[in-house]
């Protein structure tokens, strides 16, 4: 016998399945959320919270903008129910904020709970039993009508006992716990017992929770149980049907999502899916997606930095950098392609709609969870392109290399991180490209300057420009004076006064004014090309716009030395 073959499907489609949300195309308001990170979350921990992380984790949640909150198991251990305990006597809980506590559907357990609960001003007491195949079979021992029992029973003691407490605004929840693994007539019939228990009115409604506890099946399968139970609840304008996926099969949001078409109301779930075994379902990628789907999510997740850190320090857990919207890479661009289609968009955004969001292979904007643009976006390595390359520059430096020089200066650095094997830093990048190209006077350097202007009268004669100036090659100094028809020209002629033989024409000329923070106002980009058709930039900076464009043709000429030649 095979491994695989030990295992079959263990769900239960519905009886009459229908799948009305298939229909629906994306989720228009955002559910009632339930972060059940200090229950479910904290029992899946290997040191679950102490009193004080509770705390500081709760006070958290409510900032991020939950209204109700699972604190805890209060019949479960000391902490739990001190925690209970203290957030009322301290009076920590937001008026607008709903205590919730899960409960076992056992005499003792559901009256420890309501002890933790007394003189709360809002609470949701929770109960579950377990009603799957599996577990009646092997965990309980019982019939289908003994497990309705133990939730009948659950539910007429909550009920009794909640009476007793009338300054407290109660709502009571029942979840068929292992509810993917009950036969849909089965998980209805007892749901719809509890609820005839409980008379749910418009002002007390109850909550109905569906928990994939162990996720079985396809996300699909999923959402048409939910439609079915949706579509057979009694009173259901009284119940708030809740959804509680956990993620074995790795699709937990899916189903939350697909659940959330198919009828659900509310979710439970934690901080980046936190839980039992692969964890519960994942509540900031369901906000984001819906976020990023034009809905508010009614959480504020626009500093993930932060909310990342406070989960980390409560859990001990780490984000994974790859963890959708909140990972520490998941707005790195490395490669080429992706790099200039980002950097082309985040352009065609800022002169075309900035007020929308649509750059390519950007999900959601960085800065609308509190990340940045500069370090967190477009990063430098050996996958990384011109596009890329020339974006950082001109970002953090103001540089605006000219599309043809792109190329050689993307090739250049995707090289240098080639051979360093290691991502370059923007930094790194400019002193780079500054050391390759910008202001490289060695050895030839041009001092002293100054032009004429020359207009011609004569209709048709081009303008003409003289220069005076001091070039320095490797210590020889020449006193020069030449002409041409354009300053660069009369430069270039006065080159070729000296006694070295510069051969060499111009390719092409750019300049723009510096708006980063920088000593020099101007650059200036000149490229030229050899005899042998081989071609040489050089970039020069100054105040001075005209001296900027001599300080890159003298860089160009001096890059063309490098490959000797230079002949006297
Ligand atoms: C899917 C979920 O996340 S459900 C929530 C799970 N979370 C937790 O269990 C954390 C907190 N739990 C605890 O601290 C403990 O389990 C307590 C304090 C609640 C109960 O402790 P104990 O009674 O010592 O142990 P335990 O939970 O193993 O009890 C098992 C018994 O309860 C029964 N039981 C389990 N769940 C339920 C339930 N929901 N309703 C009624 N009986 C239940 C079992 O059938 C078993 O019965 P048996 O004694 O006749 O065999
Ligand atoms: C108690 C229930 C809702 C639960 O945690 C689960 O089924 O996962």
């Amino acid at each position: 016998m095979k491994n695989y073959e030990k295992y079959k499907v263990g769900y239960f489609v519905p009886p009459v399945p229908s799948c009305d949300w298939v229909k629906k195309d994306h989720i228009t308001k955002a559910p009632r959320w339930c972060s059940v990170d200090l229950r479910d979350g904290n029992q899946a921990l290997i040191v679950p919270m102490s009193l004080d992380e509770k705390l500081e984790m709760f006070q958290y949640l409510c900032k991020i903008g939950f209204k109700e909150i699972e604190v805890g198991f209060p019949a479960a251990s000391e902490t739990e129910f001190e925690f209970l305990r203290t957030l009322i006597d301290k009076d920590l809980v937001p008026d607008d904020v709903t205590l919730q506590v899960l409960t076992q559907s056992r005499k003792h357990i559901i009256e420890k709970t309501f002890n933790a609960l007394i003189g709360a001003k809002h609470a949701v007491v929770h109960l579950y039993n377990s009603t799957s195949v599996a577990q009646r079979q092997q965990v309980f021992k019982a019939s289908e009508s003994e497990i309705i029992e133990i939730a009948r029973e659950g539910a007429r003691l909550i009920k009794e006992i909640a009476e007793q407490y009338p300054d407290t605004d109660f709502q009571f929840e029942y979840s068929p716990e292992s509810f993917t693994g009950t036969e849909m007539e089965f998980a209805r019939d007892i749901c719809n017992e509890v609820i005839d228990i409980w008379e749910p009115t418009p002002e007390q409604k109850v909550i109905i929770n569906l928990p994939a506890t162990v996720e079985m099946s396809l996300p699909h399968v999923f959402a048409s149980q939910i439609e079915y139970m949706s579509k057979n609840l009694h009173d259901r304008e009284n119940v708030v049907l809740s959804l509680h996926p956990h993620n074995d099969r790795g699709t937990g949001v899916a189903d939350a999502e697909l659940g959330l078409l198919a009828g659900g109301d509310r979710i439970e779930g934690t901080l980046f899916g936190n839980g039992e075994r692969t964890g519960n379902v994942d509540i900031v990628t369901i906000a984001m997606n819906m976020f990023t789907h034009g809905v508010d999510p009614k959480l504020n997740f626009s500093n993930m930095p932060e909310v990342v850190e406070a989960y980390e320090k409560a859990t001990g857990m780490t984000v994974d950098p790859r963890h959708p919207y909140s990972g520490a890479l998941v707005f790195a661009a490395f490669s080429g392609s992706h790099q200039d289609a980002i950097a082309k968009g985040m352009k065609w955004r800022e002169a075309m709609d900035p007020t929308r969001w649509t750059v390519p292979y950007l999900p959601v904007d960085p800065h609308d969870v509190g990340r940045e643009y500069d370090g967190d976006v477009i990063r430098i390595n050996s996958q990384s392109g011109k596009g890329g390359v020339a974006y950082v520059i001109e970002r953090d430096y103001g540089f605006v290399i000219p599309n043809p020089m792109r190329a050689e200066v993307g090739y250049m650095m995707k090289d240098i991180s080639d051979k360093h094997h290691e991502e370059l830093s923007t930094k790194e990048i400019f002193n780079y490209f500054s050391e390759e190209y910008i202001n490289y006077f060695d050895p030839i350097d041009i001092t002293d300057a100054t032009f004429k202007h020359t207009s011609s009268t004569k209709s048709g004669a081009s303008d003409s420009f003289s220069v005076d100036m001091r070039i320095d090659i490797n210590g020889e100094i020449f006193n020069i004076n030449s002409e041409g028809n354009g300053r660069l020209d009369a430069v270039s002629n006065g080159l070729n006064k000296t006694p070295y033989n510069f051969n060499y024409k111009f390719v092409t000329y750019s300049e723009h004014a510096i708006s980063a923070d920088s000593n020099s106002k101007a650059a200036a980009y000149v490229c030229i090309e050899d005899q042998l058709g081989n071609q040489f930039w050089g970039v020069g900076t100054h105040d001075d716009i005209i001296l900027a464009s001599v300080n890159a043709l003298v860089s160009a000429v001096n890059r063309m030395n490098k490959k000797d030649h230079f002949v006297r």
